[in-house]
């Protein structure tokens, strides 16, 4: 009996590669012409495990200025009237879409993918101390090389409820399969939507059953990515420089996919959570243990008061092939 894959027929004689970034995966296509329109049941059926090739999400590497009719690539490019676009230097925006053919503004994971494909493709250089901008509809993000892959300058973390600001507690309650109660969360936006709970012991983060969507209550307005941390005791020790290192373990349930390996975005929003729920900001540096491996976030302030973050980690490539 032959299986038909909703909406790839189309796509046969595609190039496509597959990537992971501590185990969040994504099916890889260039589309240096920006030649290919992609709908979510195709979106869905390249990331089918079984009848696809299987991926967390995809991402399409397409130059900004040939894809401005795209509402958040023309919105962006007003925002940084700077950056500029051309044949002979294009600036690559990453269209990322969850598994199930839906969109999402950011993909911190993503972006050490995209880097390293860009790279692998020789669509881009990057030397060393130079960074590379990456346009996302979240904003721009840039990318620089470092000796465990890529750090990624993420922008600053928010509150999805700024009046939470002065309380800085939760903001919401969450019920999960494998939890005896409601636990309280707090909504953090790094681009994308994440909603953060902390539970008190690695054994209740290991019995959660993610297959089932957690619910969240109030739900944010466009729905949420879940994280479940356990901070590590102690929850701060010191590094060889001797600076203050904070660590924590997660897993999470992503919007539009289900549970994965390793959300980036996710451990920037969950280091954010533990350091306001901790009442310190002074340790900057955070380790974040994911099911796919550890990725690193660093904090800086800014003069305003806000805080940039970075998410540092690899990436590899895993396969290059052609769509039947
Ligand atoms: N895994 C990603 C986040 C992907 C998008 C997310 N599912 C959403 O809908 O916001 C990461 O590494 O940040």
């Amino acid at each position: 009996m032959a299986h038909h894959l909703t909406g790839l027929d189309a796509l046969a004689g595609t190039t496509v590669t597959k990537a992971h970034a501590t185990g969040n995966d994504f099916v890889m296509l260039a589309d240096p012409a920006g030649e290919l329109t992609l709908e979510p049941d195709q979106v869905a059926a390249l990331c089918d495990r079984h009848l696809g090739i299987g991926g967390d999400g995809m991402i399409r590497a397409v130059p900004a200025h040939l894809v401005t009719s795209d509402a958040a690539v023309s919105r962006v490019l007003a925002e940084n009237p700077d950056l500029v676009s051309t044949e002979d230097a294009p600036l690559w925006f990453m269209d990322y879409r969850n598994g199930d053919g839906s969109v999402s503004e950011m993909c911190g994971n993503g972006v050490r993918a995209f880097a390293h494909f860009l790279l692998a493709e020789d669509l881009v250089q990057l030397v060393e101390g130079e960074e590379l901008p990456v346009l996302t509809r979240a904003g721009m993000r840039s990318v620089r090389r470092v000796p465990e892959g890529y750090a990624i300058g993420m922008g600053v973390w928010s509150f999805i409820d700024p009046e939470l600001a002065s309380s800085k507690a939760s903001d919401s309650l969450v019920i999960a399969s494998g939890l005896d109660e409601p636990r309280p969360a707090l909504s953090i936006s790094m681009g994308n939507p994440h909603t953060v709970v902390a539970l008190g012991d690695t054994a209740l983060l290991e019995q959660l059953n993610l297959q089932e969507a957690p619910q969240v209550d109030p739900v944010p307005p466009h729905g949420t990515n879940v994280e479940f941390v356990v901070p590590a005791e102690p929850l701060v020790t010191t590094d060889e420089a001797g600076q203050p290192v904070g660590r924590v373990r997660m897993r999470v349930h992503e919007r539009g996919v289900g549970e994965t390996m390793s959300c980036g975005t996710g451990a920037c929003a969950a280091a954010a959570a533990v350091r306001v729920w901790a009442a310190d900001d002074t340790v900057n540096l955070w380790k974040v243990d994911v099911p796919g491996g550890q990725v690193t976030v660093r904090f800086t302030a800014r003069a305003d008061g806000a805080e940039d973050v970075e998410l540092a980690g690899p990436a590899e490539l895993v396969l290059r092939g052609t769509l039947a």
